[in-house]
């Protein structure tokens, strides 16, 4: 009996494939990943679900100033003169500022549907444009 091995996915079957596998967003050695770990560094504005955090009880920046106060901070990072969890331990609007940005590790189906292709589209060690979701901007950095 002949069966046949995706190599992209690691998966055997005995059916011969119709078509060739999907090319999904790859990692290293060419699987999709079930599940990345990310940090990120969410600026809110006063279009976010829950326009608060630890930082600033009343959060009344517009979205456009935290785009720009967000792509500074992605800057500061690209020409390195700050850290991802530098930047994130200070100014992120998210209670995970606490742990550097440090999301742990997750699957998909479980963040916002934007953050979530983002993440699951950036390579290890890869930091992302700034995302929008319903809880404000973020740039995401894909730790794992
Ligand atoms: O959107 C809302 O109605 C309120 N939230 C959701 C939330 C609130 C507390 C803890 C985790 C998530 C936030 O605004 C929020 N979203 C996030 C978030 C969004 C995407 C990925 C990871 C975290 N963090 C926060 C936060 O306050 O700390």
């Amino acid at each position: 009996m002949i069966y046949y091995l995706n190599t992209h996915t690691k998966k055997s079957q005995w059916e011969k494939p119709e078509s060739p596998a999907p090319m999904e967003e790859e990692d290293d050695d060419g699987s999709s990943p079930k599940q990345v770990q990310c940090s990120h560094l969410l600026v809110k504005h006063q279009g976010s679900r829950r326009p608060s955090s630890w930082r600033e009880d009343n959060i009344t920046r517009t979205k456009e100033e935290a785009l720009e106060i967000l792509k500074g901070y992605r800057q500061k990072i690209v020409d390195k003169e700050a850290t991802f969890e530098d930047l994130a331990k200070l100014y992120s609007d998210c209670s995970s500022a606490k742990r550097d940005g440090d999301l742990g590790r997750f699957k998909r189906g479980q963040m916002q549907k934007p953050f979530e292709d983002c993440a699951f589209s950036l390579k290890v060690g890869q930091l992302s444009q700034p995302v929008e979701t319903d809880s404000g901007v973020h740039i995401i950095l894909r730790t794992a």
